[in-house]
């Protein structure tokens, strides 16, 4: 989709009016672009952790984000998402992410092998995609 899009355009105005309006805000921390990874928040930012404690939900974007979420270790594909969290729980929270790394959690058992068989490169090619949840008051699998 072109960047000059109609659509695009529209969600632009959209966007920039909420900003204006008050109905969205900007708030930067230098946590965000720090190497720590996010189990750490409590300790190494708490004024930034104590913000996000008061989300209905707080969702993540991005592959760096996801590698931050799950501390890039090199978890069990069928580890769950909310133990590889590792204590981060501020809220409910949703990650959005495109694999470009070698590092998934929350998959069913055989899912990562019968993926590697078909793609070995599964985890780098850019071409999956995953939506993962955990909100410690939701019913869990892990
Ligand atoms: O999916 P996108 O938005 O293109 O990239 C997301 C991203 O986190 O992935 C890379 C790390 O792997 C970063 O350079 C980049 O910001």
């Amino acid at each position: 989709m072109a960047a000059n899009h109609k659509c695009m355009s529209k969600i632009g105005y959209q966007w920039k009016s909420h900003l204006k309006d008050g109905v969205w805000s900007y708030h930067d921390h230098p946590f965000w672009t720090q190497p720590h990874e996010f189990c750490d928040m409590a300790a190494d930012a708490p004024d930034l952790y104590a913000n996000l404690q008061g989300a209905d939900l707080v969702l993540f974007k991005g592959d760096l984000n996801y590698r931050k979420l799950v501390g890039d270790r090199d978890w069990d594909h069928t580890v769950g998402f909310g133990t590889a969290l590792q204590g981060f729980e501020p809220a409910p929270l949703c990650s959005l992410r495109t694999l470009k790394a070698n590092v998934q959690v929350g998959l069913q058992p055989g899912q990562a092998e019968k993926l590697t068989s078909h793609e070995p490169d599964w985890m780098t090619c850019g071409k999956y995609a995953v939506i993962q949840f955990y909100s410690s008051k939701a019913e869990q699998k892990d």
